[in-house]
This record gives structure tokens, C-alpha cells and sequence, in this order.
């Protein structure tokens, strides 16, 4: 099965793109949904994620507060790196099982929705990487508007992660979301009739 592995910054369309490619009926994982699941009640990784930050982190109810465990780990190297080491595994292998499904069901090709697929190196598990990009000061009014941040908490989120020109080296595909949503799908319809094909079914 072929792997595309759609990466991007914070806020620069993944969803938007990912959505419209699961409209065409191409199989997406999607690590953020992947990387809720993880942490749900109960599960092994919440339980390290509050022996690590303390109890602080939880809801009333036993759930993640991820707008708080989110303000720590945005301003804080450290923290995020342990955060990842704590549940970057427990991802890794909910997407594997995922992606056997999708195997199993007999499709060409899976698109792996992973924000951090370069700064993990799961990118070298990939046959091609596709990366919406768009410029930081473009991102960081939509990373403001959808997520309510201040300025100062938009930059900490874009800053966190690798550069756009770093990301670029490592892909083969460029979707450019810099301009309209319109302009977006020009570029989805005309990626679809190079690429859709690979997505078939085998016995279809
Ligand atoms: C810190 C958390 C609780 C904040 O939750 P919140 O609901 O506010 O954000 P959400 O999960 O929707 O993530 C939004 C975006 O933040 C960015 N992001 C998330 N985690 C990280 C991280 N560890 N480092 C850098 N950027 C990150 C990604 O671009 C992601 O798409 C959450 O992001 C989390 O659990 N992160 C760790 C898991 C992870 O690495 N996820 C990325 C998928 S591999
Ligand atoms: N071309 C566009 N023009 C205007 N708004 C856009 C465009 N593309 C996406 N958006 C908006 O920008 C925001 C970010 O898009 P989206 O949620 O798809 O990004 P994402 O990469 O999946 O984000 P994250 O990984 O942070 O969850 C959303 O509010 C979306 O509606």
C-alpha cells in the first residue's frame, strides 16, 4: 500500500485538505484525532502524561484540560519533548493499526494526516510527503482566529515546530494555501487527477 504522509504547520489546512481528499473517497488517518484517542479516560497514556505533569493537568471530570497542558507545552521545550516521548509511541501505534484496516479493506493508498510528521521522522516510513504551506504571517492570523489566541500564543505554537522552508526539503508535493479557499480546491482538482488513481481498490 502506497503511504502519503500530508504535513504542514499548525492551522495551515491539513483538516481542510484531508477532508476534501476523504470526500474523493482516499483513506485519511488523522494523528490529531489519533493523538485525542490516546489520551482518552482511562488509557495508559493519560496515566503517564499525569505522572509526569501532575494532577494539575485534569479536568474535575479525570479528563485532559488540553488548554492548559496546551499554555505549558507551547512555552517550554523540555516539557514538550517529554510529552512527545510519552505519547508519540502510543500514536504511532494506534496509526499502524489504522493503516492495516485501510490495507485490509484493500485500498491503493493512505494518507497519513500527521502534523509533525518531519519533526518525528515518520516521514522516512512515507513513499511521498505533501506539505500545505503558506507563509507564517498568514498562518498566524488563522491560527489566531480559529483557536482565539493572542498573538504572543500563536507565535509560541508556529515557533515550536519546524520552519516552512525546512519542511519543504523534505516534500514532494507543495499545496499552497496562501489565498482563497477557491484557489485551494484548483489545486486539490488538479492534484486528484494525477493522484486519485492510486487510491483505488484493487479489486475495483
Ligand atoms: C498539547 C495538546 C494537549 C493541545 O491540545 P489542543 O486541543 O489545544 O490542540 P490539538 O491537539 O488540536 O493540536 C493542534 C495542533 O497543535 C500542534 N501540536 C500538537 N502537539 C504538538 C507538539 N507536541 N509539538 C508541536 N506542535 C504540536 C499541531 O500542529 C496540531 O495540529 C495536544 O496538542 C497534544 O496532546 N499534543 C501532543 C500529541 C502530538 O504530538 N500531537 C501532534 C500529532 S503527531
Ligand atoms: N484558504 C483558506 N482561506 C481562509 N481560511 C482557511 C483556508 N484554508 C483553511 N482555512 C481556515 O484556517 C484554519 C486552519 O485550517 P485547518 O483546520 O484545515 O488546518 P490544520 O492544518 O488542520 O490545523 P491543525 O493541524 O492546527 O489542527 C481553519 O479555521 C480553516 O477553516
Amino acid at each position: 500500500m502506497y503511504k502519503i504522509g500530508l504535513t504542514g504547520g499548525i492551522a495551515s489546512g491539513k483538516s481542510t485538505v484531508s477532508e476534501w481528499l476523504a470526500q474523493k473517497g482516499a483513506p485519511v488517518i488523522d494523528a490529531d484525532v489519533v493523538a485525542r484517542e490516546v489520551v482518552a479516560l482511562g488509557t495508559p497514556g493519560l496515566s503517564e502524561l499525569v505522572a509526569y505533569f501532575g494532577d494539575s493537568i485534569l479536568q474535575g471530570d479525570g479528563t485532559l484540560d488540553r488548554p492548559k497542558l496546551g499554555a505549558i507545552i507551547f512555552n517550554d521545550e523540555a516539557k514538550r519533548k517529554m510529552l512527545n516521548d510519552i505519547l508519540h509511541r502510543y500514536i504511532h501505534e494506534r496509526i499502524d493499526e489504522l493503516a492495516m484496516m485501510h490495507y485490509e479493506q484493500g485500498f491503493g493508498a493512505v494518507i497519513y494526516d500527521i502534523p509533525l510528521l518531519i519533526e518525528t521522522n515518520w516521514y522516512k516510513e512515507m513513499d511521498e510527503v505533501w506539505l500545505v504551506a503558506l507563509e507564517p504571517e498568514v498562518q498566524k492570523a488563522r491560527l489566531m482566529a480559529r483557536n482565539g489566541l493572542s498573538e504572543e500564543e500563536a507565535q509560541a505554537r508556529i515557533s515550536s515546530q519546524m520552519s516552512l522552508a525546512d519542511k519543504k526539503t523534505y516534500s514532494q508535493v507543495i499545496i499552497d494555501n496562501n489565498g482563497t479557499l477557491e484557489e485551494l480546491m484548483d489545486q486539490l482538482i488538479q492534484l486528484w487527477q494525477t493522484k486519485g488513481d492510486l487510491f483505488a481498490k484493487e479489486d475495483s
